[in-house]
């Protein structure tokens, strides 16, 4: 393991052949670090990947922290190699970390957000359905998608027509008193704050269409970044954000 600077023939960077996880970092500590790290575990197991060392790399993610609050990138490829797809006898893995500001998402926790629901459908492959691997030309062209609107976000199906996930965050949604997620077997990022939330809460994972929405009573994003994020409007259904409010406020006890 080495961690090092991307190399033209890193995997990662030619095929995407790798995973990554995006950490907050709160009063100079990585949130959630072992559910970054218990996905990036499944993420080297399920692709074949030579893992890490874990230990190493804890103390390494550690040491990236620069401010109290900011956001830390660490990239596991499975490392360099000559031309082809063939992963046999490639030297690896190797280890990027790197820093960014953390974005501000104070309005969108207090007001909420509005979602449309995305024209872009997510391809279903079990093999890869959960992983935080580094294939995400989707949510770019999600993002695309976005872009050209005046949206917060998209709600994004997968090409069987369930309801899966927002560009770059998990959904859950509130009905009859109890929380429901998309299940994430076919398509979709299995997010640290998803499966931090789901710790805590009584939540069923559903597939769900849209049709299912009619019975929804509120709904919110989340991922390790912006928290739990209200939606206050999906196209033209108004939310009462109070039931993710409790919540909210619940999770800061
Ligand atoms: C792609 C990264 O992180 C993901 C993307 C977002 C975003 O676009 O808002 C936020 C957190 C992650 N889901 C990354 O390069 O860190
Ligand atoms: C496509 C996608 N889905 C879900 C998530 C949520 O994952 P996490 O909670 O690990 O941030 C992210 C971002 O990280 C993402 O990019």
């Amino acid at each position: 393991m080495q961690v090092t600077t991307p190399s033209v023939g890193d995997r990662s960077f030619q095929f995407g052949d790798g995973l990554f996880s995006t950490i907050k970092v709160t009063d100079g500590r990585p949130e959630l670090w072992a559910l970054h790290q218990s996905r990036l575990q499944q993420g080297v197991e399920r692709l074949g990947i030579k893992a890490p060392d874990w230990q190493q790399l804890a103390i390494l993610v550690q040491q990236a922290v620069t401010a109290e609050s900011q956001v830390i990138k660490v990239v596991i490829s499975r490392g360099h190699a000559g031309r082809g797809y063939s992963p046999v006898g490639v030297d690896g893995p190797d280890i990027y970390i790197s820093t960014a500001a953390l974005p501000d998402y104070q309005l969108w926790q207090q007001q909420g957000i509005r979602l449309d629901v995305a024209t872009l459908q997510l391809a279903c492959q079990p093999a890869l359905a959960g992983l935080k691997h580094n294939n995400r030309l989707e949510q770019v062209l999600l993002k695309q998608e976005l872009a050209a609107t005046e949206w917060d976000d998209l709600l994004v199906l997968d090409q069987l027509g369930y309801i899966t996930e927002a560009t770059a965050a998990n959904v859950f949604f509130y009905r009859q008193q109890q929380w429901f997620t998309p299940q994430l077997q076919r398509a979709g990022v299995a997010g640290v704050m998803r499966a931090h939330l789901m710790a805590q809460l009584a939540v069923s994972e559903v597939n769900w269409t849209l049709s299912e929405l009619e019975q929804v009573d509120a709904m919110f994003l989340c991922n390790a970044l912006c928290g739990v994020v209200p939606v206050r409007q999906l196209q033209q259904r108004i939310f009462d954000i109070s039931a993710v409010q409790q919540l909210q406020q619940e999770l800061l006890c």
